[in-house]
């Protein structure tokens, strides 16, 4: 049917065509209807100074993909996601968002940080999720319309015109994700966005970013340590080995029913096998790093 046209059939009149005003669509219903932006990263290293800190690292990600990135500490998850940003470039091999090589940082490609020290202090949350749209040159109807939309999205309209020192933790993780959201990106990347939070209101976020993810359409590179949060929320999960020179070890297809159920036997078998998987990694990068034996005592239970 032709947008904009309802067609209703009148009782003995035949059919009777009613033309109407097509409803106006949300930024987030046409985010969705955009889709996300596919991330490719072919054969990247990325070296700072003399020690590599990643390498070989390829990366197919599709349009509208959740994909979480699992390894040890200091693997190199941040530095990957970094390079996805454009904060900082590939040493060797590519990285192309869309076809289009990454070269800088791209309103497109939207950062959640781990640390809500990311928000503008002196500014309203308002201002902080306009501030992207502001920089556009859009109008202040426009702003209001952007704030109403995406402070609604992650339930904070009322708190507008707090500044991000009135809020909790997690409030200030909602207004990162609205701010970011304000820009439409095609890509989210977000690093360990709820490490810092208690479990309550972690499981809280989880949840909304599913929603979120799935009512915007974007794709999602989600950084975390945490296995359970990984198998709740990604299509897909990448594990790293352990660094220097760290690359992808392995890719899981998270093949589970939305919302997933934690209690369910295939995500209780996934998780093993991450656990199992993650595990050998850090065990290695613990040899590495002289550690060994500590990890002999605590086995024994010393
Ligand atoms: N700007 C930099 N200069 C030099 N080395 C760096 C820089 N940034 C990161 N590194 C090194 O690169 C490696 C990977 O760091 P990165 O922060 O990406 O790891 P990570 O997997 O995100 O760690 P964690 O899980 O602990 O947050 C580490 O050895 C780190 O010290």
């Amino acid at each position: 049917m032709t947008e904009g046209i309802e067609k209703e059939t009148a009782p003995g009149n035949g059919a009777l065509t009613v033309a109407t005003a097509p409803a106006p669509r949300t930024r987030t219903e046409q985010a969705a209807e955009k889709r996300g932006a596919a991330l490719r990263v072919e054969g990247a290293g990325i070296t700072f100074g003399d020690f590599r800190a990643v390498q070989n690292i390829d990366l197919d990600i599709p349009a509208g993909e959740f994909l979480c990135l699992l390894g040890p500490s200091g693997c190199g998850k941040s530095t990957l996601l970094s390079a996805m940003a454009g904060f900082i470039q590939v040493s060797e091999g590519s990285l192309t968002a869309d076809g289009v090589p990454v070269s800088g940082p791209d309103p497109e490609l939207g950062m959640v940080f781990q640390s809500s020290e990311a928000l503008f202090d002196w500014m309203t949350v308002h201002q902080n999720v306009t501030f992207g749209p502001r920089m556009r040159g859009c109008s202040r109807a426009e702003q209001d319309r952007v704030a109403d939309e995406f402070l609604g999205l992650v339930g904070l309209r009322h708190c507008a015109d707090r500044y991000p020192g009135q809020l909790s933790g997690g409030m200030r993780q909602r207004v990162q994700i609205a701010r970011v959201l304000a820009n439409e990106p095609g890509v989210v990347l977000m690093d360990e966005p709820f490490g810092a939070l208690d479990a309550q209101t972690r499981q809280v976020l989880q949840q909304e970013t599913a929603r979120i993810w799935r009512s915007s359409g974007c794709t999602v590179v989600f950084v975390t340590h945490d296995i359970d949060e990984a198998i709740l929320l990604a299509d897909r999960v990448a594990v790293m080995t352990a660094g220097p020179a760290a690359s992808i070890k392995s890719l899981y297809t998270v093949d589970l029913p939305r919302p997933r159920d934690e209690s369910d036997p295939a995500a209780l078998r996934l998780r093993n096998k991450l656990r199992e998987d993650i595990g050998e990694e850090v065990r290695k990068a613990m040899r590495d790093q002289g550690l060994d034996d500590q990890l002999d005592r605590e086995a024994k239970g010393a």
